[in-house]
């Protein structure tokens, strides 16, 4: 835990109830910490103006104001001190208020205090110096200065200081797990673990032991006791990609594990207490699927605290070609080769392609030329752009001989998974779907083809 000084941390406990604040200060004070007391919104603000507060926790409702205007009053004077808010139970509404407004975190009434304690020490680790690591320029991996990428920087700067949900949207390939990472790598929870989990690929009958865990015994083959992805991300974040993909049982499971922060293993009889943070992304429209009833309300609510949206790449074309000369020079790099300039017709042709599958699909495009060049330079052949999408249309390659029949057969399969991507923008679930293969079958075979 953090101290000044070598001084336990100080907390602000503002509240107008002296029965909650007298419970809040007996935790807190039980926990070694040092506590201050404001009766209300103005003397909060006269506290935290005379200094020395390393964190607050405010009610929301208040006779002379809201625990609101307590969180406006920390971020309009630039305060580095972690706020978390108290609502009242059922008021959802409030507490993204004060998230969105700049609060860490929240609590609902009838407070718990194990809950309160795993805030506070979580709330507490922002002031670590390893914690706190300010974003560098280093850290800001997203090469890009178009203005829709440094709108999502400038959001994902503002994400990584709090601990709201975040929900990630953007087609398939524009960077929504690259942005959950660098959330994650900006934030207070950077020592602890990032867990991606891609909801999709998860057979139904597993889902439950995979994200929660399950005992020994639980069932047949459980012959040893295991961690969920939820144990396994405890203290970090809990990267859920094409959420939209869970199941409806397991959608209420998931929500009643974010709502209560505790879950309890397959076979377990009791409950742990989790503290994860959740990011989830998916490229369909999520409140469609409300609206079609394949997603819960409660859930898409609960996930859907602050949305970032990753632009597609079409939106960002002056960037295009910064994006190719980074991807470039890494994979050049990973493949031992000198970097090989972009001739300018296959640039011209780049800048002028829709990219359907994004950043990836960019990726993709370059690593098959950086194998079909010169290795001094790429040109427009190498680059193989569809002909549908391109000004420039080169011919597709000739499926060519029928022997030795594994070469021909691998290049029909290739022919066919490509054509799927294509036809879905690039989504794989699907893509598996036409193709009439499962999830995992598709990307093993992708895989084992060499398509990324
Ligand atoms: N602006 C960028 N600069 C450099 N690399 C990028 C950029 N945007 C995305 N990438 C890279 O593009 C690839 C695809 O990104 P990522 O996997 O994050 O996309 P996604 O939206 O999560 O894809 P999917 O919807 O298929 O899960 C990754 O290798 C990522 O590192």
């Amino acid at each position: 835990m953090s101290k000044r000084n070598n001084k336990p941390p100080r907390i602000l406990v503002v509240d107008d109830e002296p029965d909650l604040r007298e419970l809040v200060e007996l935790t807190l004070l039980k926990m070694g910490l040092d506590v201050d007391m404001a009766d209300g919104v103005a003397a909060a603000k006269a506290r935290l103006d005379a200094g020395g507060i390393d964190l607050c926790l405010t009610d929301m409702r208040m006779g002379d104001g809201s625990g609101l205007d307590v969180v406006r009053h920390i971020e309009a004077r630039g305060y580095d001190i972690p706020v978390a808010v108290i609502t009242a139970y059922g008021s959802l509404d409030n507490a993204v208020e004060a998230l969105k407004a700049g609060a860490f975190d929240y609590l609902a009434k009838p407070v718990s205090l194990e809950q309160l304690r795993t805030l506070v020490r979580s709330a507490l680790e922002l002031d670590k110096p390893a914690g706190s690591k300010p974003a560098t320029s280093a850290d800001r991996t997203f090469i890009g200065d178009s203005p829709a990428i440094r709108h999502a920087l400038q959001l994902i700067d503002r994400l990584a200081k709090s601990q709201a949900p975040v929900y990630i949207t953007g087609e398939s390939g524009s960077g929504k797990e690259r942005a959950a990472r660098l959330i994650h790598s900006q934030s207070n929870r950077n020592s602890q673990p990032f867990v991606p989990v891609n909801c999709g690929a998860i057979p139904e009958n597993l889902m439950e032991s995979e994200f929660f865990g399950s005992k020994k015994g639980a069932y047949t083959g459980a012959d040893t006791e295991r961690d969920g992805f939820f144990q396994a991300a405890h203290g970090g974040t809990l990267f859920l990609d094409e959420v939209a993909d869970l199941p409806l049982a397991m959608q209420v499971k998931l929500l009643r594990a974010i709502q209560e922060k505790h879950v309890r293993k397959l076979g377990d009889t009791k409950e742990t207490a989790i503290d994860v943070r959740i990011i989830c992304a998916t490229h369909q429209n999520l409140a469609k699927c409300v609206d079609e009833g394949r997603f819960r309300q409660d859930l898409y609510y609960r996930l859907n605290v602050i949305e970032l949206k990753m632009p597609p790449l079409r939106e960002m074309r002056e960037d295009v070609a910064g994006i190719a000369h980074g991807l470039l020079a890494r994979l050049a790099s990973q493949n031992g080769m000198d970097e090989p300039k972009l001739g300018p017709d296959a640039l011209q042709a780049l800048a002028a392609y829709d990219f359907p599958g994004n950043v990836r699909e960019l990726e993709n495009i370059l690593e098959r030329a950086l194998a079909l060049c010169d290795g001094k330079q790429i040109r427009l052949a190498d680059l193989q752009l569809s002909r549908s999408d391109s000004d420039e249309s080169t011919p597709s390659a000739a499926i060519g001989d029928k022997y030795p029949l594994q070469d021909y057969l691998d290049r029909m399969e290739k022919e066919a998974i490509l054509e799927a991507l294509d036809k879905t923008r690039f989504n794989r679930t699907q893509a598996a779907k036409i193709l009439g293969v499962t999830f995992r079958s598709l990307r093993y075979r992708m895989e084992r083809l060499s398509i990324s």
